[in-house]
């Protein structure tokens, strides 16, 4: 075990005696001044420079979710097959798990420290794509699994970055800023006091990641990502999720029923940019980002008008609203239009989808996918 993880652990086991439980003396123990750095040169051998391959060893962790299996798809086709691991706690699809035809799985529990120390050792990583998480909804149905994922797998995944010496990258989300933020437009700096578990941790992994980077040299990267859009992957549980799943009873069904206001204005974002963006940002050169933490956006709407531009194409489709009062609270505190200046600027961030296309695209995708499975 790691020194200062070994340290940590017995001071905490001598302050943490059953019986004892003092809560002030547990906190002391978080005083106690470690630096991964200094366990970093220990540990390097066990890891790989980028001087010593031609491509990076990637893992992604909680890869079973909306994005992960798009992101080992586009990161496959740039690095090898076998330099991308997907990984997660669920089991995986057939076609994800034959890694003939894609690459390799593997079972990580992000709150299983050893488990992730032995995965990255044993296979060489230099990068790690962090993905685990609860989203906004399910989060807030369920506060302290979402703290445990979001928050203490989080620390887990710092620390064995910095260990090792990782490039990592850890998404953010709009749901990081709150009601007394700046809506229309969200810089990348004004106040964020997100109101929801999952806001309140993705601000803690920003801080955290910076926080690493500026004290033991992590290479930490972070994207806000807007609410995301995709054919062939559900979403886990969020805010957004309404903008995916009318694409699909659009098409099997013809009828649609919203959880927010016809009104509801938040800034979305077709997966493929979502997915070219990650890879941009972790391929830049360090000296282009003055920054760790950048806003992306594409494109901005309301349920109606994702309506409108869904019945130009459908026009038989019959909508209904029936508010869902967790998630349109939790969207009535989120930016409306994200400025992703920044990223433009420094790293040439640039979408391809706006609204019209990514509603062509869906509707071509999953219409496509409709039909294969009622001609089977
Ligand atoms: N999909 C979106 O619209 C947005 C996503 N993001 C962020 O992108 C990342 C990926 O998002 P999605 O794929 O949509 O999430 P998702 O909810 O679809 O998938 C998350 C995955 O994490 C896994 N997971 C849960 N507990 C775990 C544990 N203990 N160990 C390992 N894995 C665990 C789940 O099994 C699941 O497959 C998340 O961090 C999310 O916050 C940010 C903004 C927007
Ligand atoms: C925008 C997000 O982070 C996610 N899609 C959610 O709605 O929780």
């Amino acid at each position: 075990m790691p020194v200062f993880r070994a340290l940590a652990r017995a001071a905490q086991q001598t302050v943490l005696t059953p019986g004892c439980g003092c809560r002030p003396l547990a906190l002391a123990v978080r005083h106690i001044s470690f630096s991964p750095r200094q366990v970093t040169s220990d540990a390097s051998f066990h890891s790989v420079s980028f001087s010593e391959t031609d491509h990076p060893k990637v893992l992604i962790t909680g890869g079973l979710g909306q994005l992960g299996v798009g992101l080992a798809k586009l990161l496959r086709k740039r690095f090898g097959k076998n330099n991308v691991i997907l990984s997660d706690i669920r089991k995986p699809p057939s076609h994800v798990f034959h890694s003939g035809m894609t690459g390799p799985f593997i079972y990580s529990d992000i709150l299983d420290y050893k488990n992730l120390r032995e995965i990255v050792v044993n296979n060489r990583i230099t990068w790690l794509v962090h993905y685990s998480a609860l989203l906004s909804a399910v989060g807030e149905a369920n506060v302290s699994l979402a703290r445990a994922v979001n928050i203490t797998g989080l620390h887990n995944i710092l620390d064995i970055a910095a260990e090792h010496g990782l490039r990592l990258f850890v998404p953010s989300t709009i749901g990081a800023f709150g009601p007394t933020s700046p809506r229309n437009p969200t810089p990348d700096l004004c106040v964020q006091r997100p109101r929801t578990i999952y806001g309140v941790s993705k601000v803690h992994a920003e801080l955290m990641g910076e926080y690493y980077h500026h004290k033991y040299g992590l290479d930490f990267r972070c994207l806000r990502y807007p609410g995301i859009i995709s054919a062939d992957s559900q979403p886990g549980g969020g805010t957004t999720d309404y903008a995916v799943a009318i694409f699909h009873d659009a098409v099997k069904t013809g009828k649609f029923e919203c959880n927010l206001k016809p009104d509801t204005r938040l800034p979305m974002m077709y997966i493929d940019d979502c997915l070219r963006a990650t890879l941009e940002v972790m391929e830049s050169p360090a000296e282009q980002l003055s920054m760790r933490t950048y806003n992306i956006n594409a494109m901005s709407f309301t349920p109606e008008e994702l309506v409108a531009e869904v019945q130009k194409q459908l026009p038989d489709l019959q909508v209904t609203y029936n508010i869902d009062p967790v998630r349109q609270a939790i969207a009535d505190s989120w930016p409306m239009n994200f400025d992703d200046e920044n990223a433009r600027r420094e790293w040439g961030w640039k979408h391809e989808y706006d609204l019209p296309e990514l509603v062509t695209t869906m509707l071509n995708s999953i219409g496509a996918d409709s039909r294969i499975a009622s001609a089977n």
